[in-house]
């Protein structure tokens, strides 16, 4: 299955790119990164929605849709495993998360996700973010594959 980050905003070299890509090089398989920008200056809903658009365009079709949003689920890293473990064998073609804008997604990515989780109460940096998804698929390979890795 292949894995994607679909990220609003644009990667800078410094420590979070080193961070993300310290665990994407762990990964069987490979982490791909799409990013995209509106550089209009739009109203808040708006901008919300025409980033929601340009995400939703790079969605690979059948794939997975998991949106990153601090009011999603709050998943633990076995449950991730499991659910990664379930679309493998349901052979769905790719693993898409999204991760949104300064303000957060907008209501058709919502719509289309097919789940919404959360990596916690606190407000993360969207780079930060992204190193945080490659660490925590690292981990459920690792939970799948047996490594010690993860301890439960
Ligand atoms: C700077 S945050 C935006 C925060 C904004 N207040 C909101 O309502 O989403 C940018 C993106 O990082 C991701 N993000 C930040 N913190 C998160 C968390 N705790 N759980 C899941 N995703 C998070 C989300 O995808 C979010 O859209």
């Amino acid at each position: 299955m292949k894995t994607l980050i679909l990220a609003v905003g644009r990667a800078r070299p410094g420590p979070e790119k080193t961070l993300f890509d310290h665990y994407a090089s762990r990964l069987r398989g490979g982490l791909a990164v799409v990013e995209v920008e509106e550089k209009r200056p739009l109203p808040v809903p708006a901008r919300k929605e025409r980033e929601a658009e340009l995400l939703l365009a790079q969605v690979p079709p059948g794939a997975v849709l998991v949106a990153l949003d601090e009011h999603g689920k709050a998943w633990s890293s076995l449950a991730l495993a499991r659910a990664l473990e379930k679309w493998q064998d349901d052979s769905r073609p790719a693993l898409a998360f999204a991760i949104g804008g300064a303000d957060g997604h907008g209501t058709a990515l919502l719509a289309r996700a097919d789940v919404v989780v959360s990596l916690g109460a606190l407000t993360w940096p969207h780079m930060l973010v992204r190193a945080l998804i490659a660490e925590q698929v690292y981990r459920a390979q690792c939970i799948l594959g047996g490594h010690p890795y993860h301890r439960e």
